[in-house]
């Protein structure tokens, strides 16, 4: 046997997290590149000394708030394509259970995150410990039983040597491209500091291979008799496409048959938006034209996606009766979806193989491509020219406020700027390779539509679990991840008040990156979705008690916090401070001040939620009816 190494449980954590190397396409690196903390009793005396002691390659960062160090980790994952992650590491009690939406974040989008976070003892002698929830039924439950149901693997030490069969399980989770996403690991605060004679071969080197997943003969012959048949194919490119690096072969097969491609969230820049072939947002915030080309399609081949109900506008935006479904995707789970044919394989290599297969093969949509991307471009340009006027505006969300409610907001925020014309103007602005932060409230909805994509992958929207408070931290873990990048986060007002403490975090460690905070006083979106069914505008705008628009000077803010800031009303303004921003080397914020009801709206999406059965009001009744009535269309399943 080789010797041993006398080590504390934590000690012996690090030592093994710089062991863990990923091999894809013949290259190898590391795959843990570093640690997110904030110290509490849980873990400064476990983790922290052994990162003090000895952190090997691990980049140490002290994270704000816990969940907001967990977003800049999911966010660091998936800009790397699953293919190197960060650790977190928090106290017990409150430090874990504010982990817990992080974590359901990491689930929802399949990103791997290692989630360290301290336990009580493991003895039990000093319980209650500080924070130590006493649960009655049994003592054995803590606050991170609250992570299983957000965990991929979920485990508990309670002896130093169960960290070694623990961490070969976690690491081949987070390294598995079908069933990766946050893998947690428990320490008990006494076992943390706890010594164990480790065997020295656990430390060695370990590489895991993320080698692709080929289709099957069977698989291959099928899908491609199917598309023959199919007259009007339509492919979806989800985030298994951008996971897989599958641009080359996406928009050669689509070119080579002429199939038009439509993107969910996650896929959208896989292929840049320029693509002849590309109509852009699918689905309930997706463009006219990838809706109509769904409707005439009969076959979609979605590839990589888990085909969410923003993607099929709650099952009614394809003609089902006579449309059938091909899926290309390594998670089983996803390609069983709506009944479709299996290709449980990885999008780059299934694609190469299919190309081959289809020799002279083309769809029956020829020039409607065009037509379709033409008409798109229209709408866009649209948009963008938008202006507010004081009488008679008809702004995109039709029929909730009176002009002279837009007027009000005019007023109280000192501004006639719309988000639509805000948005373009910035993607007009803005370098092509800079990359864009999403998560929440409208405007994903206007980035999935309106957002051109000139170049690759430099759209990072996470709409798995649209977590209002990734914007900020998710611009953090994009730039740590694409350091010569200029990053952008594009966060609404009530997303910016949720959570934005690892700005600091960004200024601290100078990771410079730019916050467009478009403030419509209001949680426009879901003030929309209200009164799009019926109701009245209730507690969704920031009035207080004397009904009186709220008007946050959120440049001073993060003035306060060192950045730099700019306010702006004007587009003009926009466009000047937009020019300043990208010369500062310190971390920005813009505080554009928009008019609500000014975002996109409509285009053939259609969303299912549960508008009342009953109600006093007549409005109400009618939309409970509509609803009934498209119901009666949408596949059941
Ligand atoms: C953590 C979390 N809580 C609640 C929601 C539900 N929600 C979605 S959007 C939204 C309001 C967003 O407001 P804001 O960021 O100002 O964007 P706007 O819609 O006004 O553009 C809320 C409450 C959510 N997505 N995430
Ligand atoms: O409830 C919601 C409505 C969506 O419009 C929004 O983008 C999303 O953040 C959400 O949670
Ligand atoms: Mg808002």
């Amino acid at each position: 046997m080789a010797g041993t190494i006398r080590l504390t449980t934590s000690q012996a954590l690090i030592k093994f997290l710089n062991q863990q190397y990923i091999h894809v396409d013949g290259e190898e690196s590391a795959f843990v590149e570093g640690i997110f903390t904030v110290f509490g009793h849980g873990n400064v005396l476990g983790i922290g000394q052994a990162l003090e002691q000895d952190s090997g390659h691990l980049k140490v960062f002290q994270g704000k708030n816990e969940q907001g160090m967990a977003h800049a980790a999911i966010a660091f994952s998936k800009e790397k394509r699953r293919r190197k992650i960060m650790a977190v590491s928090t106290s017990a009690g409150p430090g874990s259970a504010n982990v817990v939406t992080a974590a359901a974040t990491a689930f929802a989008n399949q990103l791997p995150v290692l989630f360290l976070p301290g336990d009580t003892f493991a003895t039990r002698q000093p319980d209650p410990v500080l924070q130590q929830l006493e649960q009655e039924y049994s003592i054995a439950v803590t606050t991170n039983d609250a992570l299983k149901p957000v965990s991929r693997y979920w485990d508990r030490i309670t002896r130093p040597e169960q960290l070694m069969s623990s961490l070969l399980r976690a690491f081949e989770v987070l390294t598995d491209p079908a069933r990766c996403g946050p893998v947690t690991i428990c320490i008990c605060q006494d076992t943390a500091g706890e010594a164990f004679d480790y065997d020295e071969a656990f430390f060695s080197k370990r590489v895991h291979y993320m080698d692709r997943l080929a289709p099957s003969e069977r698989e291959l012959l099928a899908a491609t008799e199917l598309i023959r048949r199919s007259r009007r194919p339509l492919i979806i490119a989800g985030g298994g496409v951008r996971y897989s690096g599958a641009r080359e072969e996406l928009m050669a097969f689509s070119s080579a048959y002429d199939i038009p491609i439509v993107e969910t969230q996650a896929g959208k820049s896989a292929v840049e938006s320029t693509f002849a072939n590309n109509l852009g947002g699918m689905g309930l915030t997706g463009t006219s034209s990838a809706n109509k080309a769904a409707q005439e399609a009969d076959l979609i081949i979605g590839i990589g996606t888990r085909y969410s109900d923003f993607t099929t506008s709650s099952k009614t935006a394809f003609d089902f009766e006579n449309t059938a479904f091909l899926n290309i995707n390594v998670s089983r789970l996803h390609a069983y979806k709506l009944d479709a044919l299996q290709v449980v394989a990885d999008a780059k290599t299934a694609l190469s193989r299919l190309h081959g297969m289809l020799e002279g093969y083309r769809t029956e949509f020829g020039e409607r491509i065009g037509q379709l991307k033409r008409e798109w471009d229209g709408e866009r340009e649209r948009l963008a020219g938008i202006v507010f006027a004081r009488e008679g505006f008809d702004p995109e969300v039709k029929g909730h406020f009176t002009q002279e409610q837009l007027n009000e907001y005019a007023d109280a925020l000192g501004t006639e700027l719309p988000q639509s014309s805000a948005l373009l103007a910035i993607n007009e602005a803005l370098a092509p390779d800079s990359i864009i932060v999403g998560a929440a409230g409208s405007l994903p909805g206007d980035l999935q539509r309106a957002w051109s994509a000139s170049e690759p992958d430099t759209y990072h929207v996470e709409y798995g679990y649209s977590c209002m408070g990734y914007e900020i931290s998710g611009a953090l873990g994009v730039k740590l991840a694409k350091p010569d990048c200029e990053v952008y986060s594009i966060v609404g007002d009530g997303s910016f008040l949720m959570l934005h403490s690892e700005l600091i975090t960004a200024l601290q460690y100078n990771h410079k990156i730019n916050v467009l905070l478009f403030d419509n006083s209001g949680f426009g979106c879901i003030n929309n979705l209200q009164m799009g069914n019926g109701g009245g505008s209730y507690f969704c705008e920031f009035r207080n008690d004397e009904k009186q628009i709220m008007n946050i000077d959120y440049a001073k803010v993060a003035e306060g916090y060192g950045a730099k800031a700019y306010r702006v009303n004007t587009l003009d303004q926009l466009r000047e401070a937009l020019a300043d921003a990208k010369q500062q080397s310190r971390s920005t914020l813009i505080d554009i001040k928009v008019l609500p009801k000014t975002m996109t709206d409509g285009y053939g999406g259609w969303w299912n939620v549960g508008v009342a059965e009953v109600s006093e009001s007549e409005s109400i009744r009618q939309a409970h009816e509509s609803r009934m009535s498209k119901l009666q269309g949408a596949k059941s399943y």
